[in-house]
């Protein structure tokens, strides 16, 4: 099961020169708001400020208790303008940083995207689709949290740690200096105790990640599970995952307890000894109530602050890592698509010259050894073979989602290099074994052929694909919505609308990877005579896993690891009575 990766997977990275740099290249992305920021920091650096100054009018407050009204009601408006213009400014850092960051998120999306559908195919047979994904959504997620909030709060906090002792020093310092004490103690304890709870933590997760595969897996192979009698077998595993996580989750609780109690027990602790010794000051005259006050409350703020900090420091230590990870993904190269208006035109001919094939991530493996063949203009040419021999390869190639590694593709005698991809996909169509239909209307689904397509043309495509009769028995006709949240379409109903689509094209090449699973003979016929409609007139090439289809082509490729073992017409295949082709044929005809 694909596990969706969630904020808190992230890694932190430790802070360096280098990774500081790469993140400062979020900044290029904010451009013309960089006004926005800087008035933010502006206000930020106000709120900050502002919050400083609280406990000091505080204090100053409950000194007029000794002085007249007018002067409390002086002390109480002043404190209520500060608090006025705090919220103030907090209001307007929060929008304006909320408005800089998603501008600034958009544009990094946008750029995402656009390498990502970029990126060569070599990319992605070497990624895990779905992982990636969900490791960009985390990652711009884990951007978006830091610089809305994150740095802010970082630097609001770290305002009111300094700022906020500086205060105390003024305030009192031999209360000061006893407040500074108390924190090595706290500060080694929590590492100490957090270090062990992250690690049970950690381990928590690892065995609840163990039993949600146990149940992702007998779940989805649950036909498997019954098949076998597997119940109880599958139930007992279940159950030793399980208690593991109790084992491991109780003992977390235990030192969690611990540390909590710790810390009450040090907190209240430290209150009394401050405020003991505070009340000696006072009584030996070397403390006023007032500044009692004002250092209690700057002690809360400072506590607070202090506490704060590593929190944020971790959420910003997530987001380099991130803005590292977004980065490298958009520094990808990709392919070089250009695009032309009108493109170069090419007419069919289609030829491999001893061409070699390995996949980038298995080069080991060479899938083709040694291509040559020639399809004239308009010519049908069928590949068949065994399962594995490089068929679909042969296609993939004909596309150029790969480059050969020896050997070249000409395509009018011209080599494939000299033309861009554009110009050379946007005169193909593939009718691809696995049809992916896009969870829009069938016609937006069939345009996707030509999004430029009108009315009229998208209903003739469906018309010469054997399309329209089914897509009009549906309620809702063309605007009906396929995929997951609408109607799931037949296997030879999804190939006709894939058909359409290629018609709708009107490629001067045809790629036809034919779809192995058997369709019923009624819808069989459809879907051959739209192809052969289809094929009309175009150089096309047909992977074919029913031999019956090609018994028309002008030559025939019969493959086998990788190499090319017999050529010609259908019947001079089948002359060769020990030849691959004629035992297939033979094979398919028992079967049937
Ligand atoms: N993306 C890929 N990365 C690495 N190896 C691959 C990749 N795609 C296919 N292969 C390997 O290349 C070889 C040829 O595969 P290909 O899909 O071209 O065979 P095929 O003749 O079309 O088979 P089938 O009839 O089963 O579709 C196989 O050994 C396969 O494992």
């Amino acid at each position: 099961m694909a596990k969706r990766k969630k904020e808190s997977d992230l890694p932190k990275v430790k802070l360096n020169k280098e990774n500081l740099k790469k993140s400062l290249r979020l900044f290029s992305y904010i451009g013309p708001h960089k006004w926005k920021l800087i008035i933010g920091m502006i206000f930020l650096g106000f709120t900050g400020l502002t919050a400083l100054l609280f406990p000091k009018l505080m204090g100053d407050l409950i000194e007029t208790a000794d002085f007249n009204a007018d002067e409390i009601n002086r002390m109480g408006l002043i404190l209520l303008g500060l608090f006025t213009a705090q919220a103030v400014f907090s209001f307007f850092r929060v929008v304006l940083f909320v408005n800089v960051t998603e501008n600034m998120l958009s544009a990094i999306r946008q750029d995402t995207y656009n390498t990502l559908v970029k990126m060569p195919m070599q990319f992605f047979s070497s990624r895990r689709v779905s992982e990636l994904n969900s490791r960009v959504a985390a990652d711009i997620s884990q951007i978006q949290d830091t610089f809305t909030t994150g740095i802010a709060e970082f630097l609001r906090q770290m305002i009111i740690v300094i700022g906020g002792i500086t205060a105390l020093f003024f305030t009192s310092v031999k209360l000061s200096l006893l407040m500074l004490a108390t924190i090595p103690i706290f500060a080694i304890v929590a590492v100490f105790f957090g270090k062990f709870i992250k690690k049970l933590s950690k381990e928590t997760q690892d065995k609840v990640a163990d039993s949600n595969t146990i149940v992702g897996e007998s779940l989805q192979g649950i036909a498997n599970v019954k098949a076998f009698t597997n119940e109880a077998f599958e139930m007992l595993r279940y159950k030793f995952a399980v208690n593991d996580i109790k084992k491991i989750a109780i003992k977390g609780g235990l030192a969690r307890g611990a540390f909590s109690s710790f810390i009450i027990f040090c907190i209240f602790g430290a209150i009394v000894l401050l405020v003991w010794y505070a009340v000696k000051l006072q009584n030996v005259g070397e403390l006023t109530q007032s500044e009692l006050i004002t250092f209690i409350l700057y002690t809360i703020f400072v506590g607070a602050s202090i506490g704060g900090l590593p929190i944020q420091y971790a959420q910003i230590q997530k987001a380099i890592g991130a803005t590292e990870r977004v980065f490298d993904l958009i520094d990808e190269e990709p392919e070089v698509i250009i695009e032309n208006s009108t493109p170069q035109p090419i007419h069919g001919k289609l030829s491999f010259k001893n061409l070699k094939f390995a996949y980038p991530t298995r080069p080991e493996l060479t899938v083709l050894k040694n291509i040559s063949f020639e399809a004239k203009e308009g010519e049908t040419v069928a590949i068949v073979g065994p399962s594995g021999a490089g068929k679909s390869t042969i296609a993939s190639l004909i596309l150029r989602f790969y480059e050969p590694q020896d050997g070249q593709m000409l395509l009018d005698d011209v080599p494939a290099s000299e033309f861009t991809l554009h110009d050379l996909r946007s005169q193909m169509a593939i009718v691809p074994q696995d049809i992916l239909l896009f969870g829009g209307t069938i016609k937006e689904n069939i345009a996707y052929g030509k999004p430029e397509a009108s009315n009229e043309e998208i209903l003739e495509a469906a018309k010469k694909a054997n399309a329209h009769e089914f897509i009009m028995s549906f309620p809702e006709q063309y605007e009906t919505i396929v995929g997951e949240r609408g109607v799931q379409l037949s296997g030879g109903q999804r190939q006709r609308v894939a058909i359409a689509r290629a018609v709708l094209k009107n490629p001067v090449i045809l790629i036809l990877d034919e779809a192995t699973s058997s369709l019923d003979s009624e819808s069989e016929k459809l879907v051959q005579d739209a192809l052969d409609k289809l094929m009309q007139g175009r150089t096309s090439f047909v992977i074919a896993h029913r031999l019956s289809t090609i018994k028309n082509a002008e030559q025939i490729l019969v493959l086998e690891d990788g190499e090319i073992i017999e050529r010609g017409t259908h019947a001079d295949l089948l002359e060769k009575e020990n030849g691959l082709y004629h035992k297939l044929i033979q094979l398919q005809m028992e079967l049937n």
